[in-house]
């Protein structure tokens, strides 16, 4: 399949002399041009190419097969024999450099295969992209991307003489001078693949001011991602009994005043997560977090905290359109998520049932990102404040740390009308180094034409306003870099010329579920072959409940709802009863959450010490005391 690929894709590939980072690769419609972050990164794209060439133009013999894989001892022998060595060890020598060598080959073979598959799919990937982003180049202000350009039949072999040089210059003589920066990212069409696996969002070279990225992204993380993409699933599973719709007034009108987080509501009016799984969803946009570290390491802290104000607003973005609300996890629940493919992993635990609260730690490639969350809610009747309380870490591995708390969100229509959420208050992003950044997320009103607004500005250490933000939280958010004060005032829009986009929220799957859930979000509950035999007992993708609602069996995810809920009451008395987090601490002097750590290593021995079955059968577990029962379960 892969050098098929390559065979119906790639009619060649060439170098530009005059760019040292740009080469292009050409297909049977068009041309693509990219550049890569460093000279260094072309020769590993050009060495990679030209192999893959080699090996289709071999008819697609991998060179373990080519070889045979054999290789001669006799060298090593005759040493031996010299050395006066005996025939007995000798012949074990042999035996051990054959079997090192054939273990080698296999590995070397993997890797070429899965080299080959990615070089095989690219330039479908960037056709795709190209085409997506036509709407976006249609629009002369936010112009992010190269216009196309067609190669009108031009399929010379990849050579760096000059008849292939003219081939490129034709082409870049096409383009007009302010192109001259559009390139696509060729590392990005790594790290983008993995956070969207259509290739929806790309970003842009600033031109010198590039914000390379480094070695992060070997051929290893390649492979991985074409392996573990590959595995993770693109849809629920079909709903095995017909859905029905249950009037929601029916269920709350009795609970007015009451808090409505705790009132018992039936399996209908959830999303088959929990809120553990629905903190990590903040996480989908996790590469902007990678580009913040690499900007930062090159020196450019500006870019850096204007990548960590965009990771900020992105975790909103998911939650559009979802009117269903999360699973309340039970005491002691946890989540664990791990994403080789975005090079992040992530764990979750919920830390206190009254108050309600959630931890969360995540480690990301040069980052680490911890927090707590605790809502405080207020019931209007119609619609319900949240207002979070708890602060969000972001350390990054050279020392530089940011904290923010999220804003207020607002839940409205819960009685008549579809349910949506709005976010308003004031963000501050603030830093132990240079820079600060202040973020609006723009109340709602009934003149409002534009809403989901968010803008703000970058303070340097003096106080000058040194960038400013805008966009949509559930949509885009772009940033206008300029050493002028008063232009950066001017602008009120991402319309603004010369805007830079940061962050374009994925598009939709293409099947959509009823709940709303993105493609990230269709992932986070599933249970990938052999995952269920790491997992504590304590994990979300084990909720029985949860996991029959995600399957469609309403009348099963009902009965074991209300089962979990009674188990569910006892989490005061236990916790009255000296409970503690299993893998988060409290910080007595901040109030706050941190990792204790030990979660990954127990689970590479699925040693669970400590996890008891909090799904279990309820007659496993100590009788609660009446004395102690809430009066209405929280959900
Ligand atoms: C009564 C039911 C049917 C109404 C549905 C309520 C839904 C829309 C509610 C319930 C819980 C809510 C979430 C609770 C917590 C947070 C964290 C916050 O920082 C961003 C909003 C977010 C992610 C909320 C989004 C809206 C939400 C999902």
């Amino acid at each position: 399949m892969t050098l098929q690929c390559w065979e119906d894709s790639i009619s060649s590939f060439s170098e530009s002399k005059s760019d040292d980072k740009r080469f292009y690769i050409i297909t049977p419609t068009k041309t693509l041009q990219l550049r890569t972050g460093c000279v260094k990164d072309r020769v590993a794209w050009i060495e990679a190419l030209v192999s893959a060439r080699s090996e289709y133009s071999l008819g697609g013999i991998l060179p373990s097969d080519r070889n045979g894989g054999s290789f001669s001892t006799e060298k090593l022998r005759d040493r031996l024999h010299a050395e006066g060595v005996g025939a007995e060890i000798v012949k074990d020598c042999e035996q051990i450099v054959h079997s090192e060598f054939s273990q080698y080959h296999v590995q070397m073979k993997q890797r070429c295969e899965s080299y080959l598959s990615f070089i095989g799919s690219l330039p479908r990937e960037l056709e795709a992209v190209n085409s997506e982003d036509a709407t976006i180049r249609g629009n002369p202000q936010s112009q992010l991307f190269k216009p196309d350009f067609s190669s009108s039949g031009k399929c010379s072999e990849y050579s760096n003489t000059e008849s292939s040089e003219d081939a490129g210059k034709q082409e870049i003589e096409k383009m007009s001078d302010e192109d001259e920066f559009h390139f696509y990212d060729t590392r990005q069409s790594f790290s983008d693949g993995v956070a969207s696996p259509d290739l929806k969002v790309r970003y842009l070279n600033y031109g010198n001011e590039a914000c390379k990225f480094g070695d992060s992204l070997a051929a290893d993380k390649t492979n991985e991602y074409l392996l573990s993409s590959a595995k993770r699933r693109s849809k629920l599973p079909e709903p095995v009994e017909k859905e029905r719709s249950v009037s929601l007034w029916s269920m709350i009108k009795d609970n007015v005043g009451k808090d409505l987080t705790r009132v018992c509501l039936p399996v209908y009016f959830n999303e088959p997560l929990s809120s553990l799984q629905k903190c990590f969803e903040e996480l989908e946009y996790s590469y902007l977090l990678d580009r913040a570290y690499e900007c930062g390491l090159r020196g450019n802290g500006l870019m850096r905290i204007l990548y960590v104000a965009a990771f900020a607003v992105s975790g909103y973005a998911s939650t559009d359109s979802r009117p269903c609300k999360p699973f309340n996890p039970l005491l002691g629940e946890t989540y664990e998520a791990d994403y080789p493919e975005k090079g992040i992993r992530f764990f979750s635990e919920k830390v206190s049932h009254h108050p309600m609260a959630m931890a969360c730690h995540c480690e990301g490639k040069g980052w680490k990102f911890w927090g707590d969350s605790n809502l405080k809610s207020k019931f209007w009747g119609q619609s319900i404040q949240l207002d979070p309380s708890g602060i969000l870490t972001l350390e990054f591995d050279d020392g530089e740390t940011f904290q923010w708390s999220k804003v207020t969100t607002t839940i409205n229509n819960l009685i008549i009308g579809r349910v949506y959420c709005h976010h308003h208050g004031t963000m501050n992003i603030s830093g132990n180094k240079k820079y600060s950044c202040k973020l609006m997320f723009k109340e709602q009103s009934f003149l409002e034409r534009n809403p989901r607004q968010v803008q703000g500005f970058v303070k340097d250490a003096d106080g000058t306003k040194v960038a400013s933000l805008m966009g949509k939280w559930d949509e885009s958010m772009y940033c206008v870099v300029s050493d002028d004060a008063s232009k950066l005032n001017s602008h009120t829009s991402h319309q603004s010329a010369g805007a830079t986009l940061l962050w374009k929220k994925n598009e939709p799957p293409a099947d959509p579920t009823r709940y709303n859930l993105s493609s990230f979000a269709i992932t986070l509950n599933e249970l990938t072959p052999g995952l269920k035999e790491k997992l504590p007992p304590t994990d979300s993708r084990l909720r029985p409940d949860q996991r029959h609602l995600e399957n469609g069996e309403y009348e099963k995810a009902n009965s074991e709802k209300l089962r979990l809920e009674t188990r569910q009451r006892m989490a005061r008395n236990m916790q009255e009863s000296g409970w503690k987090p299993r893998w988060f601490q409290r910080d007595s002097e901040h109030g706050t959450y941190r990792y204790v750590g030990g979660y990954w290593e127990a689970r590479e021995q699925t040693k669970w010490v400590g996890c008891s079955d909090i799904f279990g059968s309820f007659c496993d577990n100590p009788k609660p005391r009446v004395s102690t029962l809430y009066t209405s379960a929280s959900v």
